[in-house]
């Protein structure tokens, strides 16, 4: 039986429980620059562990298409990650509160396009999954021994679409 699971436009109270939303809207923490940049100042809580360090790497992700079957998810037990798209297409972003070590029902959002995202250490999400080409990403996440990561398969995918 297909399970459904309603994506619904991101936003920074819903997604507090999982990690920080970043964008560049509302009043800047400080202008900068002779006035002439606005900084919204240190936006993230970025964790890599006692054994970790931070890394910024390049995504080149395949375009997925709504409605979308939601075969997993993962988590990394050592360290934050941060997908800050290189482009203003929205992308699909799925995480799960954790049951005793397994993912409950998860939830869906979809993002503006100018919206990044930080999700905590060790909270349980979909992998990167853009909705255009390209699938351009910056990603800040932990370098440091593995596995530091954790998956769950679901025994019937979820079928991610919107309302
Ligand atoms: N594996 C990897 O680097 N990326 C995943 O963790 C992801 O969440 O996309
Ligand atoms: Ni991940």
């Amino acid at each position: 039986m297909t399970q459904v699971l309603i994506a619904h436009p991101l936003n920074a109270a819903a997604f507090a429980p999982y990690g920080d939303v970043l964008d560049a809207t509302g009043a800047p923490d400080k202008l900068i620059n002779q006035g002439l940049c606005a900084r919204f100042h240190d936006r993230a809580t970025l964790d890599f562990g006692a054994d970790g360090r931070a890394g910024i790497s390049m995504f080149n992700a395949e375009p997925c298409a709504l409605p979308f079957a939601l075969a997993m998810v993962e988590r990394h037990p050592d360290g934050s990650q941060a997908f800050i798209p290189l482009h203003q297409n929205p992308f699909l972003v799925v995480v799960a509160p954790d049951e005793n070590g397994t993912p409950g029902r998860p939830q869906a959002f979809i993002t503006t396009g100018a919206q990044a995202i930080n999700l905590h250490r060790n909270i349980w999400h979909g992998v990167l999954t853009p909705l255009a080409a390209p699938g351009l990403f910056a990603v800040i996440d932990r370098i440091g021994p593995p596995p530091n990561l954790e998956e769950h398969w679901f025994t019937t995918p979820w079928e991610v679409r919107t309302a």
